[in-house]
C-alpha cells in the first residue's frame, strides 16, 4: 500500500487599515465611527471615546474627510483597497498552491471576519497574519492581532497563528521603496529627502515603554547612551517602539539611497485632536526646510504600502501646497508600493521566512495517508 505525504496548506491573513465604502459623508462617518471607536486608535475610556466619536467626529470631521475622498476616489474605488486586491492576486500567483492568500481590512470592508471566513475549515495547519504596516503600532498592528484573535477563538479547531509584528528592516521592503525612490533622484536634483511617517499621539509611545525613557531627550539614564533622541538607535529594550521603527525605516533608506545624515529628515504627519502627537511635525518640519531655503524636495511616505487618502492628498497635494507657501518651489512624492512586483516579492519573502518558523517537529508531522 502506497503512502502519500500530504503537506497541509499554509493561509495567509493580509490585513490592511480599511477605507469607507463610498466617498459620501454616510459612509465616510460609518467607517470613521468604527475605525475610531476602536480603544487602541483613541485610547480614551468608553465614555468620553463614544461622546467625541458620535459628536464632534461623526458631525464635523466626516463631511470634512468625505470631500478629502471625493479627491481620491478613481472609477474602481479608494486605491487602497484596489490595491490590496491586486496585492492578493500577485501575492496567490507568486506562492503557488501551498497558499491560500486572503485580504482583509481592519475597518470596514472586506472585513477581517470576511477574509478568515474564506481561510476556515480549509484544514489548514498555520495561519501566517501580515499586517500591511512596516512599522509596529498599538493602533495597527495591534489592532489587527486583536481582531484575528477575537474572531479565532471562536473557531472548533484553531490552527497555528502566526502574526508578524512589522517589516520595516526586510531587505526586500527596504529595496522596494528605495528603487520606486531612485527614479526620482536619477531623473532630478533634490536639495532633501523627507520620510513623513504617520503621526502616533506621545502617550501611545510612553504605554509600550516600559524603560520610562522614551521621549524625555534630556534625562539621564542608561538607555540614552549620551543620544539626543532615545529612538535614535533600534535595540532590545525599544523594539516594538513605533517611533523608533520610524527612524530605523529613514536609516535603512537613506542607506540603500546613499543619502547623508544632513540630506533627510524624519517627521510624523496626520496629527488629529489637540494632544501633544510624534514630533517633529511634518507641517513644521516642511516650513523650516523652506526657510532654509530649500527649493526642491522628495517625499517618502513609508508607513504605508499602498497610496491613500494619507499620502495622495496630505503628502501630495496639502503638503505640497505647504511648502510652495513658505518659498519651496519643487515638491515630488514618491509613491507607494501598490503593486509593484518588487513589494510582491518581499510578502513572498515574509511569508516563506515566517513559514520556515514552523519547528522541524511540523513538517514531520505533516499527514499520512494511506491509500
Ligand atoms: C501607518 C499606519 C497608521 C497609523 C499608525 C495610524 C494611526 C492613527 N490614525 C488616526 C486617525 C486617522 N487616520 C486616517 C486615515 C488613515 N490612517 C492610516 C494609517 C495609519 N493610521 C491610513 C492608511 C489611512 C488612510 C485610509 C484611506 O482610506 O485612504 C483617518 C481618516 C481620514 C481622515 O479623516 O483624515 C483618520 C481620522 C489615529 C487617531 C491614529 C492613532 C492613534
Ligand atoms: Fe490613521
Ligand atoms: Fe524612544
Amino acid at each position: 500500500m502506497a503512502s502519500t505525504t500530504h503537506q497541509p496548506k499554509t493561509g495567509v491573513l493580509i490585513v490592511n487599515l480599511g477605507t469607507p465604502d463610498n466617498p459620501k459623508t454616510p459612509a465616510v462617518r460609518r467607517y470613521l465611527r468604527e475605525f475610531l471607536m476602536d480603544g487602541r486608535v483613541i485610547d480614551i475610556p468608553y465614555i468620553p471615546r463614544f461622546l467625541l466619536v458620535n459628536g464632534i467626529i461623526s458631525t464635523f470631521r466626516a463631511p470634512k474627510s468625505a470631500k478629502e475622498y471625493q479627491k481620491l476616489w478613481t472609477e474602481e474605488g479608494s486605491p487602497i483597497k484596489i490595491y490590496g486586491f491586486e496585492v492578493e492576486k500577485l501575492l496567490q500567483e507568486a506562492l503557488g498552491d501551498n497558499f491560500i492568500v486572503s485580504l482583509g481590512m481592519r475597518y470596514q470592508n472586506p472585513s477581517v471576519q470576511v477574509a478568515l471566513d474564506r481561510l476556515k475549515n480549509k484544514g489548514l495547519e498555520r495561519i501566517i497574519v501580515i499586517p500591511l504596516f512596516p512599522q509596529y503600532a498599538s493602533a495597527t498592528s495591534g489592532s489587527v492581532h486583536q481582531k484575528v484573535m477575537e474572531l479565532v477563538k471562536k473557531w472548533q479547531i484553531v490552527p497555528d497563528i502566526h502574526f508578524v509584528q512589522s517589516f520595516f528592516d526586510y531587505p526586500e521592503f527596504v529595496h522596494a521603496f528605495a528603487e520606486i525612490g531612485k527614479k526620482y533622484l536619477k531623473e532630478a536634483e533634490y536639495d532633501h529627502v523627507l520620510f513623513s511617517y504617520h503621526g502616533l499621539p506621545e502617550r501611545q509611545i510612553r504605554k509600550g515603554d516600559h524603560t520610562g525613557s522614551c521621549l524625555k531627550e534630556a534625562a539621564a539614564n542608561p538607555y540614552l547612551e549620551g543620544q539626543a533622541n532615545c529612538c535614535a538607535t533600534l535595540h532590545s529594550h525599544n523594539r516594538g517602539c513605533y517611533r523608533a521603527q520610524c527612524f530605523a525605516t529613514t536609516r535603512l533608506l537613506a542607506q540603500a539611497l546613499e543619502l547623508k545624515d544632513d540630506q533627510v529628515t524624519t517627521c510624523f504627519q496626520s496629527r488629529l485632536g489637540r494632544d501633544p502627537w510624534l514630533k517633529p511635525y511634518t507641517e513644521d518640519t516642511i516650513k523650516e526646510l523652506a526657510q532654509k531655503g530649500k527649493k526642491r524636495v522628495l517625499a517618502f511616505s513609508p508607513a504605508f504600502v499602498a497610496d491613500c487618502l494619507e499620502t495622495t492628498i496630505e503628502v501630495g497635494e496639502e503638503y505640497k501646497e505647504v511648502f510652495e507657501e513658505a518659498g519651496g518651489e519643487h515638491w515630488q512624492l514618491v509613491e507607494s508600493l501598490n503593486s509593484n512586483p518588487l513589494w510582491i516579492g518581499c510578502l513572498k519573502a515574509i511569508v516563506l521566512q515566517n513559514a520556515q518558523l514552523q519547528p522541524k517537529v511540523l513538517e514531520s508531522r505533516s499527514t499520512t495517508v494511506e491509500e
